[in-house]
Parts: C-alpha cells; structure tokens; sequence
C-alpha cells in the first residue's frame, strides 16, 4: 500500500475548484490514479475536499475575526490553506490542533507560499486559542444563523427564508452539511435486490433497502474490496429521488421513449430496465462527450434499444416526425440546489441570474419537445432543484402556451406510502431532511390530450 500527503492532494483539488473544476469528478479523478493507497489517507482526503467546500461560510466567519486584511484581498492559495487548516481546528476532532496548524505551515512551504508561514502560524493559533468564544449567530437571527454558521450564501438565504419560514430553512441547510449517503439502483435487467445485498454482506459490506424505490439500496458499508459487481453492470450510483423519475414517467415494453436531457444516464438505463429491455429509447444530450457516457452506461448495464445522439433542444429538433414518441422525460439542466451534499461548490458559484437563465432554458427544452408526444403520450418534466422559477413557473408557462397538455395527478398509480411526497398540485418534492436522506428534486407529470 503505498501513501499520499492528503492535505496537499486536498489544497490542489481546491484549487482546481476555485478555477472552475466540479469537486466529485476531481476527487474521483485523484483517487483513481491512486488505487493502492491508505483508506484513511482517502477518507481525510475527502474529508478535507468536501468539509472546507461545504462550511466555507462558516470558516470565513471564524477566519475573518482573527485575520487582519479582508479575507477577499488574499491570494487564493493562502486563503486556501487557512480554509484548510481552520476546517481541521474547528470540525475535525480526530485532528490534534497542534497538527492543523504545524501541517498547513508545511504544505505552504510544499506549495511555494512560504512567504505566508507567519500569517497562517498567527492566524491558525489566535483560532485555535479563541474557537470556544466565537459569537456563532444563533437561530434567534436565522439570515445570519443561515450564512455563518450554516454555510448558506446571503442571497439564497434570503429566499429560502421567505419561500419556507426560518425552521424549515434551518432544516434544510443543515442537511446540506451532511455527506450524501451511497446509494445504489440494483440493475434489475442483471440481478436482484435481496441477491444483490447478499453478496454485499458476503464480501464483508453492508446495506439497507431505500424505502420508496424498490431498486435502491443505500449502502451502509462497503467490502474489503469495494462494492461488487461494478464490471458485470450488477448496479448504478443513484440518488434514489433520481431513481423515482423513470417510475413517475412508467415505461412499457414496445414503446418508443425520448430522454430529452439524458447524460450520464442513469435515467435512460433505468428506463430501459423498467421496460424490460425492450424499449426503443432515444436519449440526448447537448455535449457529445457527456452522450459517450450514455452509451457506455448502456453496455456496462446490458440495456438494449438505446439509441445516444448529440442534440441542442434549445433549437427545434427536426429529425424526428411530430409525434414519434410514447413518453418523454425532460430531465432539465437547472440550478442543482437540491444536490449541493453532492457538488458543494454549487452553493458558492450560483448567482441570482443563473436561476433565471436556466428557467428560460428549460421552458425553450419543453417547448421544443412537446410536438414530438403522441396525443395520449406521458410527458415528465424533473428538475434537481426546488426554486418556485424553475418548478411550477416553468409547468405554468408550458400549460399556457401548450393547452394540449394537462397536468396529471400520479399518486393513483403509485404505491400508498409514496403519497405523502406530492404537493397539493400533484407535483412530487423531496428533500434529504425528510425523506430517506434523498437528494431535493421535483417532478411532475403531464398528459398530452
Ligand atoms: C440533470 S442533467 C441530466 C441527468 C440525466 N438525466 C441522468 O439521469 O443521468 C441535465 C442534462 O441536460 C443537458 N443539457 C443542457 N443543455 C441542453 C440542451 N440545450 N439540449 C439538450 N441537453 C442539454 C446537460 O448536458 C446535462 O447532461
């Protein structure tokens, strides 16, 4: 087994984040160049990737108070390695302070920043020393509460905060702190839940059925050599909330399905499972490289009948006849707000503007696929989101502009104890504080008359 320095892996992946990288495909990146390497190098790797990214709002809070410049006036890499050491001060129990403070000093002088060992010495012990007497804000001030000791930028803050009340809001940004759990949609086109668990457990691992979807299955501990079954396409990494989308759209053998918005994949192969294999499924996506990801999904997880292409469905799509397709599912690009345990710099990047720009997005993708339904046909439309601009306005706008269209209130075709996750409206809404730990996603489902 050979070793890595965690904390210099950690301040590169950082960095490489603040210059525009997604901090999973980064950390995964890393860790697969580094197969043979200390499982707890991994975790505190991960740990210090996820953390600091996660509690920015926090650490700056704590940061501020004992840095003398404005923390926006320093250079990035040393406002990086005071996130870093401060995360281990102020979240890491098993990080003695002493260890915080003397190893970001070093990994300053291993990243050529030595010129900055004094400031992180001053600045890391002051912190170290007065951490017990920080004003944390307290839930009496929940904008405040919300930013600084929630990590929750001001902007969004204040929206969550008149969308859904303070405790709800409170609620919902802690469980955005938390790690996602690992769950898993058992490929029911190559084994079984119950055959799947047990191999699982008989390679030393541990698991537990999702409660909504009868796939999923959260995965509790993994086996000495990872999970089984990854080449023999015995499964797929999916938030089960995602896996409830190819339930919502309910897909029938013999039919012709388009996946308007499908890379990776993990809906389309879902589908195709559904089916029984035996669907035609068109599934697009804008980025040509992101549609070779569906395509090798599909032969990893033996699906048939899946065709992948490159298409812009923000023009109008003239390949396929109106009414060529049983259902479609638009699974929309949106602003990720309901996955930010999954790409915590989500929360930091998004800006006001963007949410606007992808509502508009999204009513453009509807608008195009709508004539290619057959009347009778099933149109879902799901977002990874919960912003009233990219949910019901976006459904409000379709339904005007295409009165051939009508919502419909799934929940009779549905198992019973999925009901409860419906709104009024008959849209469906989870949230990882509520629900099974799922991610936050909202969908809904449309007839064409
Ligand atoms: C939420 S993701 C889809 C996830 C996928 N359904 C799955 O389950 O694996 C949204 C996708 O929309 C794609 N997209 C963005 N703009 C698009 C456009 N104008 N036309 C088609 N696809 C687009 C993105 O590349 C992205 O892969």
């Amino acid at each position: 087994m050979t070793t890595f320095d965690p904390r210099r892996a950690a301040f590169d992946i950082l960095c490489q984040v603040e210059d525009g990288a997604f901090s999973d495909l980064a950390l995964d990146r890393f860790l697969v160049s580094q197969p043979q390497t200390d499982p707890r190098d991994r975790g505190l790797l991960t740990e210090l990737v996820y953390g600091v990214l996660r509690r920015r709002g926090r650490i700056d809070f704590a940061l501020s108070r004992f840095c003398r410049q404005p923390l926006h006036k320093l250079e990035p890499g040393i406002l990086c390695l005071l996130r870093l050491g401060a995360h281990q001060l102020l979240h890491l129990d098993k990080v003695p302070a002493r260890a915080a403070v003397y190893e970001t000093v070093e990994l300053a002088r291993k990243v050529k920043l030595q010129r900055a060992c004094g400031l992180l010495n001053g600045v890391l012990r002051a912190l170290d020393r007065e951490k017990a007497r920080i004003p944390w804000p307290a839930a009496a001030d929940p904008q405040a509460h919300l930013e600084h000791t929630l990590s929750i930028p001001g902007w969004l803050a204040k929206r969550w905060l008149a969308e859904w009340g303070a405790e709800e809001a409170v609620a919902l940004a802690a469980a955005f702190l938390e790690p996602a759990p690992t769950t898993l949609r058992v490929n029911t086109l190559k084994t079984s839940r119950d055959a799947y668990l047990s191999e699982l457990r008989r390679q030393g691992g541990e698991g537990r059925p999702g409660h909504y979807v009868p796939e999923a299955l959260h995965v509790l501990a993994r086996g000495d050599s990872g999970l089984p079954g990854n080449q023999e396409g015995w499964y797929q990494v999916q938030d089960q909330a995602s896996q409830m989308m190819a339930h919502l759209l309910d897909p029938h053998p013999g039919e012709h399905i388009l996946d308007a918005c499908a890379a990776p994949g993990g809906k389309t192969t879902h589908i195709a499972a559904l089916a029984a294999n035996d669907a035609l499924i068109t599934a697009l996506d804008l980025h040509p490289q992101r549609v070779t990801l569906i395509r090798d999904g599909a032969v990893r997880l033996g699906c048939r009948g899946v065709e992948a292409e490159a298409c812009d469905l923000s023009r109008t799509p003239t390949k396929w006849p109106p009414e060529s397709f049983d259902r479609i599912l638009v699974d929309a690009p949106c602003s990720g707000l309901g996955v930010l345990r999954r790409n915590p710099e989500t929360r930091w990047r998004r800006k006001a503007a963007d949410i606007r720009q992808m509502a508009q997005l999204q009513k453009t993708i509807l608008h195009h696929v709508a004539p290619l339904l057959r009347s009778g046909g099933t149109l879902v439309y799901s977002v990874c989101t919960f912003t009233p601009e990219e949910t019901e306005a976006v459904i409000s706008d379709f339904l005007a502009r295409h009165p051939e269209f009508v919502r419909q209130d799934p929940r009779d075709s549905l198992p019973e104890h999925w009901h409860n996750l419906f709104d009024s409206q008959g849209a469906l809404r989870t949230f990882p504080h509520r629900h099974d730990g799922m991610d936050a996603f909202w969908a809904v489902r449309m007839i064409k008359k």
